[in-house]
């Protein structure tokens, strides 16, 4: 049955971190984004999350660019069609060029409705069977070493299945030496956020000898060809994250060899849809997926435990706990990790509820659009 709307309601939220991120690009702390609220006209609620930053260090998208993409294109295209499944969203979307981060919330909204509507969890609405999923840490660049060696300590100890850590020029190899020294059996990753070139080739190889998972993204952060004549001479499987927008460049990374491993991120490739589609792809042709993090609240990190339990997600994600970015979050139960592991909710829709108070604590602006 079609989804008949009442209104879609935009919640902007500003939050601080308990720590500041700090990544080869910058330092976050604030966070500040909008919760997609989809009403149906029997009243059930929908949500999603934005989940680009304020300043457009990641991607090209921002807080504000999400918010003008959605009220402009995104909602006129909603009123205008009939919709029957989720599913049917993002091709609605794609006569507008990118902006996959606008897509994603809302589409990730109505998945959240349509799952809510037919009395099911959307781990089940998008075909995922995992009852738990395994989960890894990120942790970002510290300002010294012995700083670093105690992150990665406590969260080994909190029984994180691994540790992702950032690395950037002239903070890597002298850096993941003493890291293999005190942790020589921890599964370690690291990811460069696009800090090296093939220039840097050479000291790239030399992170062959820490037995790493995997390096995310070291090059450029559009980049499929000069990461495939790495992959070719270096051991250390690469992960592909900035790079990967869309089923078409996935396909053409695995085509030309660009990684073996690649993060998804719902919002990167504008939704839970894509996402699903880019995993299957990526299951047919032995590539090994892993949902990563946009250091989101609740209902964003609702959406990637449930797109988690799809089958090819083999490798630990970056979805921790709530409890590791948040002093509260907004929703209820918050995200527990125990021994590295969540287990996915069984109640319809993301199975968390949002938590009215803290919404309300944390909201700057709210605007209904009616249908
Ligand atoms: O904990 C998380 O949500 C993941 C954090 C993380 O590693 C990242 C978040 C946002 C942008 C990047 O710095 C980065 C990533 O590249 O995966
Ligand atoms: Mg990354």
């Amino acid at each position: 049955m079609a989804i008949s709307f009442q209104k879609i309601i935009l919640h902007k939220l500003q939050m601080r971190m308990m720590d500041p991120f700090q990544t080869s690009f910058g330092t976050m702390q604030d966070k500040e984004f909008y919760i997609i609220e989809a009403v149906d006209t029997d009243g059930n609620r929908g949500f999603g999350e934005t989940v680009a930053f304020s300043v457009p260090w990641y991607t090209e998208e921002t807080v504000q660019s999400n918010k003008e993409i959605i009220e402009n294109y995104l909602i006129p295209i909603l009123r205008e069609s009939e919709i029957n499944h989720p599913d049917e969203v993002f091709p609605l979307f794609s006569m507008i060029r990118g902006n996959n981060m606008a897509k994603a919330a809302i589409e990730g909204a109505i998945w959240d409705l349509y799952a809510k509507r037919e009395g099911i969890p959307l781990a089940k609405a998008l075909g995922g069977e995992k009852t738990e999923i395994d989960v890894g840490i990120s942790i970002g660049i510290q300002p010294t070493v012995k700083l670093l060696l105690e992150k990665i300590s406590y969260f080994v100890e909190e029984g994180y299945k691994r540790v992702k850590l950032k690395i950037k020029p002239g903070y890597d190899v002298d850096v993941l030496r003493e890291v293999r020294k005190h942790f020589p059996q921890t599964p370690i990753m690291v990811d460069a956020n696009s800090a090296y070139t093939l220039k840097d080739t050479e000291l790239l190889r030399q992170l062959d000898d820490f037995n790493l998972l995997m390096i995310e993204q070291p090059l450029q952060h559009h980049d499929i060809i000069d990461h495939a004549k790495l992959q070719a001479r270096i051991e250390t499987p690469i992960c592909l994250d900035e790079s990967i927008h869309s089923f078409y460049d996935a396909e053409k990374a695995v085509e030309l060899g660009s990684c073996k491993i690649m993060n998804i991120k719902i919002g990167r490739v504008g939704g839970l849809t894509e996402a699903k589609r880019i995993h299957d792809y990526c299951q047919e042709h032995g590539i090994a997926v892993w949902c990563g993090g946009m250091l989101e609240a609740g209902v964003g990190r609702a959406h990637n435990v449930a797109i988690s339990t799809l089958s090819n997600f083999i490798l630990p994600g970056d979805t921790a706990g709530s409890s590791r970015y948040w002093k509260k979050d907004i929703i209820h139960p918050e995200v527990v990790v125990k021994d590295g592991i969540i287990k996915v909710p069984t109640e319809p829709g993301i199975g968390y509820s949002i938590d009215e108070e803290s919404l309300e604590e944390y909201r700057i602006e709210k605007i209904a659009y009616e249908f």
